[in-house]
């Protein structure tokens, strides 16, 4: 797991987190603030007026006394209610807010990252990360206001109440705490370890699940149920059998404090038991001080239980800021200017690239797309095609050379007009969750209903759409899943046509369509690709036939370049190529 931050930092980590959420929530917080020290004030009180109650009671006999004593009570309680009701109430909002203040955060920078990130990390770590690293702020910094606030001031209210009515007494108390803080801490670095772990597992069980929607037809035909079943059963038991460890540890807390503040409360008893006997101490005093002490142990403890409760929230926190703190794989260039709309001509000029630190994948290209025109790349698999269509879209950026839209560089323009110039056909369509209006519509936001189903006309698309039940309104099910693979592929060039760029990047499926979708598909195409610079990676006869210029790739090198007829004659790779039915 990559980390940015090392445990001793954990202090800058909680630092960070409280300024960032502390500036953005103060009045929500201040008020739960407030409310919490009246919680404390309050606690001190009913522990105070314990004195009163037994002096009262057992020696004064004075029932007018025991009337307003009565009520100073019923008022520290309610007044306590409230004030519990205010900070609950107000915690648990800006709580809600600041898990969903993360979450948006986390998404947008994980949206505006180049698609070399998505291929660092796993989708289902993500998705982990979006949902539970937004609630483990949460957790922390409830557990840091509830403990530095409400406990630690109603110890400290407590402990007042202690001192002032028996102050050689406290002393006995006082010696138990630290061993008891020095024995939690024990536990502390075994807690963090377990959660990292916990956190790869969770994202396991996010990854079977996916692999198992996305891939349920090769699970059914291939009798893979067996082994995904192991998979998840293996991850769910991890998680458990991890939750069960922290559980473990946390409740390995509890029989240390208890047997400590046994020891502790049982000592007092004792002495104070003595002091009134022996001694002719008022029994008020010492009710009041064992009241404080009782009332003292459930804040002590969970103070003494803050550590464990914070490192397994910080775990979350840690993985939350690595993410969007994480420098950008594909930047705009500061002051990036939009392209300046041209005929669409685009040039690669000695251009070289490699993915990550991998060997080179383009060496030294110059091509020219002539703008209305268009270009076939075909090329043995793996020569470079797909590479030559990422840098078109700058989802990458050249290692040297340019990429020039009409004369323009693109790596100095922005990154939305770049993308705004082209249209995009994918191998694979991908639809998104919605209806079949909804996934055209994408190809240009705000466009009519009438600009969509002009489009599907022009992309051969309306007649099939008529005839589903729900029309334009069908929904098309995850990714597509109630429609044909023909289908799929006239609703994308139905997008595509609807965008109107003047640069289109066709990614020819290499799965073969039956002759009348064939047919169907190829001539939306032609009305698509009529007057735009079209850039196609070409596993069809029929496309390299279309085509004004077809350029032959080979170990990210243009070998050959011409029309289909003068390649053929050339007699090089192309011929080769072509005899074996083109490409891959
Ligand atoms: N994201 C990536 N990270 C690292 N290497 C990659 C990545 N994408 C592609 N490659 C490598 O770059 C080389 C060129 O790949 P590219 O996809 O451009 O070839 P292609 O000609 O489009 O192949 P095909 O026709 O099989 O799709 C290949 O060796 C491939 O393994």
């Amino acid at each position: 797991m990559p980390r940015f931050f090392r445990p001793s930092q954990n202090h800058l980590l909680i630092w960070r987190l409280v300024r960032e959420s502390f500036r953005q929530h103060a009045l929500g917080y201040g008020i739960a603030i407030v409310a919490m020290l009246v919680v404390a004030a309050m606690t001190a009180a009913s522990a105070w007026i314990m004195q009163d109650i037994t002096n009262e009671f057992v020696i004064g006999k004075d029932i007018n006394r025991v009337y307003m004593i009565a009520a100073m009570v019923a008022g520290i309680f309610i007044l306590k209610g409230v004030a519990t009701f205010v900070q609950a109430f107000f915690l648990s909002r800006v709580g809600n807010s600041i898990i969903a203040d993360r979450q948006r955060k986390i998404y947008d920078r994980i949206l505006a990252q180049g698609i070399s990130f998505y291929h660092s990390i796993p989708s289902a770590d993500l998705i982990t990360r979006v949902t539970h690293n937004a609630q483990a702020a949460r957790v922390v910094l409830d557990v840091i206001v509830t403990s530095f606030v409400r406990d630690l001031f109603s110890l400290i209210g407590l402990i007042a109440v202690m001192v002032y009515q028996q102050p050689v007494l406290s002393l006995v108390a006082f010696i138990v705490g630290p061993i008891a803080i020095f024995g939690v801490n024990l536990i502390l670095r075994r807690v963090r370890k377990i959660m990292e772990a916990e956190f790869m597992s969770l994202a396991q069980i996010v990854q079977v699940m996916q692999e198992t929607t996305i891939g349920v037809r090769i699970v059914k035909s291939f009798n893979l149920e067996a082994t995904m079943r192991v998979r998840m059963h293996r991850a769910v038991s991890d998680v458990e059998r991890r939750a069960n460890s922290i559980a473990a540890l946390e409740a390995g807390t509890s029989p240390i404090m208890e047997t400590l503040a046994g020891l502790a409360i049982a000592g007092v008893v004792l002495v104070s038991g003595y002091l009134v006997v022996q001694g002719g101490q008022t029994p008020g005093s010492i009710m009041s001080f064992i009241t404080a002490l009782l009332l003292a142990y459930e804040p002590a403890k969970r103070l003494a239980r803050f550590r464990v409760s914070l490192e397994a929230g910080l775990v979350g926190v840690r993985m939350m800021f690595e993410l969007t703190d994480r420098p950008l794989t594909l930047a705009e260039k500061p002051g990036a200017e939009a392209l300046v709309p041209g005929s669409g001509k685009i040039e690669l000029k000695d251009v070289s690239f490699s993915y990550a630190d991998g060997e080179p994948v383009l060496r030294d290209l110059d091509l020219t797309f002539p703008p209305g025109k268009m270009t076939a790349l075909v090329g043995p698999s793996g020569s470079g095609k797909s590479t030559i269509m990422n840098l078109i879209m700058r989802m990458y950026d050249p290692s040297s050379g340019q990429v020039l839209f009409d004369g323009q560089d693109i790596a100095h323009a922005t990154l939305h007009s770049v993308r705004d110039r082209i249209a995009y056909v994918s191998q694979d369509t991908f639809l998104f969750s919605g209806t079949i209006m909804h996934n055209i519509r994408l190809g240009r936001d705000g466009a009519s209903d009438e600009e969509v189903i002009a489009a599907a006309k022009a992309a051969n698309a309306h007649d099939f759409i008529m005839a589903l039940k729900g029309g334009y309104d069908t929904q098309v099910g995850e990714n597509g899943a109630l429609l044909s693979g023909g289908q799929k592929q006239r609703l994308s060039i139905a997008r595509a046509i609807l965008r109107d760029a003047n640069v289109l990047l066709l990614d020819e499926a290499t799965s073969a369509l039956d002759a009348e979708s064939e047919a169907l598909f190829r001539e939306a195409l032609e009305k698509l690709s009529s007057g735009r610079t079209t850039i196609a990676i070409a596993h069809r006869l029929s496309t390299v036939h279309q085509a004004d210029n077809i350029v032959v790739m080979q170990d990210g090198k243009a070998v050959e370049q011409g029309r289909h007829a003068d390649l053929i004659e050339a007699e090089g790779l192309y011929r080769r190529l072509y005899e074996f039915q083109l490409m891959d």
